[in-house]
């Protein structure tokens, strides 16, 4: 029922306005998938490789679809992801583009969960999956690689950890950006948004600091339950070899200055949560912090990691970090996302499930969060392609997809 009859590649805009790629999966009884790749500004090193879209294209048209159309069921992921692998040939995705391989795996898994007529998180995640929701991490404030001339640290991020429902939660973190945004107006500080829809003021990162820690403590009285925050430092953007440290507006950090720095913030704020605080080369430094402040809160590897089983084993042999973050396009298909988080778990680690900056009205991720009993999800706070995935997490939480 659910053979693979027909793929359609497409390319079509995303959030930046740039080129990415969307695929059509069709099966032999009717089932229908659409998937669309999302794609990164401050990309890991150690990610698989996005061509450009038409190139992507070409080179899947060519490869992958004589390995999956009459071949492949869409119901058996692994065999789709494993199709998918032996087209590409390579170990970084670079023979048909990531963002091809993510949109293909995205739409096979939706054409396999039609045709069995469940929601996409029942497909993926199976009947015995847990009944937990994830927690949305709302990016507020930002800069980094998001937006020219704002702040250092790329995301400041609502944690609503006492929300009693995704539905609350999401509004809670809608409601801290709006506070954010008078908060703002109040000090004369005109912003702009970054390109995940958080405010991009040009303030200082203890300024930041400030109006998060504000804002989040008005809308958590507002909204009656607790309403932390936490970070994504993207330390690799910052770490410069040649300055030998981390380089901020105000001077550069060592990386024992810039472990003295996070965990005094983990303290000073309370945070919940900090993404890649130090490089992605540096395991040894995740491990310190995460030695300091482990049992505080969650110390993330995003670029340290990049979704891959490889560099989490190594991050769990070396104790560096205590969770990591997910991101399909990170490493080119849903087997190898939930390969990653079924390590993360059996090793103690925490899974946050993740959009990227360029992003699409496409809903997978917060199906696979649902999926796998995921504690966070990070997509953003307002800003249509990121309500995209707050309103179907909205939906899942109703019973209504
Ligand atoms: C979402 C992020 O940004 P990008 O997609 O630019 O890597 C991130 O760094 O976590
Ligand atoms: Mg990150």
């Amino acid at each position: 029922m659910t053979l693979i009859t027909d793929i359609r590649l497409r390319r079509v805009l995303d959030s930046r306005g740039n080129a990415t790629v969307e695929a059509d999966v069709l099966t032999e009884s009717g089932g229908f998938g659409r998937g669309k790749a999302p794609s990164g500004a401050s990309t890991g090193e150690y990610e698989a490789i996005e061509l450009p879209a038409n190139e992507a294209i070409a080179k899947a048209r060519e490869e992958a679809l004589p390995r999956l159309i009459g071949e492949v069921h869409a119901g058996n992921q692994r065999d789709v992801d494993a199709a998918l692998h032996a087209a590409d040939g390579t170990d970084d995705f670079s023979g048909i583009g990531a963002n091809s391989a993510v949109a293909i795996s995205m739409a096979a898994a939706k054409a396999g969960a039609d045709v069995l007529g469940a929601p996409l998180y029942q497909h993926l995640g199976g009947t015995f999956r847990g009944n937990e929701y994830p927690t949305p991490l709302g990016n507020i404030i930002g800069g980094g690689e998001h937006a020219a001339d704002a702040t250092n640290i790329q995301e400041f991020l609502a944690a609503p950890v006492g929300a009693p429902s995704v539905e609350e939660a999401v509004f809670a973190n809608a409601a801290v950006h709006q506070e954010v945004h008078d908060i703002l107006a109040d000090r004369d500080l005109p912003a702009g948004k970054g390109d995940e829809g958080a405010w991009a003021p040009s303030v200082s990162d203890d300024e930041a600091f400030e109006i998060m820690d504000e804002a989040v403590e008005t809308v958590a009285d507002d909204f009656g339950f607790a309403i932390s925050f936490g970070l994504d430092v993207a330390g690799a953007e910052l770490y410069d070899d040649e300055a030998d440290g981390y380089v901020y507006d105000d001077g550069v950090k060592s990386t024992e200055e810039q472990i003295e720095y996070i965990a005094g913030k983990v303290e000073e704020y309370d945070l919940v949560y900090v993404e890649d605080p130090l490089d992605e080369n540096d395991y040894e430094a995740f491990a310190d912090l995460t030695a300091q402040v482990g049992d505080q809160t969650l110390v993330c590897g995003d670029d340290l990691f990049v979704t891959n089983v490889e560099r989490l084993q190594a991050g769990i042999n070396a104790d560096a970090g205590n969770s990591i973050l997910i991101k399909p396009n990170q490493i080119g298909t849903l087997t190898d996302a939930v390969d990653a988080i079924e390590l993360a778990t059996a090793s103690g680690y925490e899974s946050v499930v993740s959009h990227r900056s360029g992003e699409t009205e496409d809903t997978t991720i917060a199906h696979l969060a649902v999926a796998t009993d995921a504690p966070f999800i990070k997509t953003g706070a307002v800003g249509g392609e990121r309500t995209a995935k707050l309103n179907e997490l909205i939906r899942i939480e109703d019973n209504a997809v």
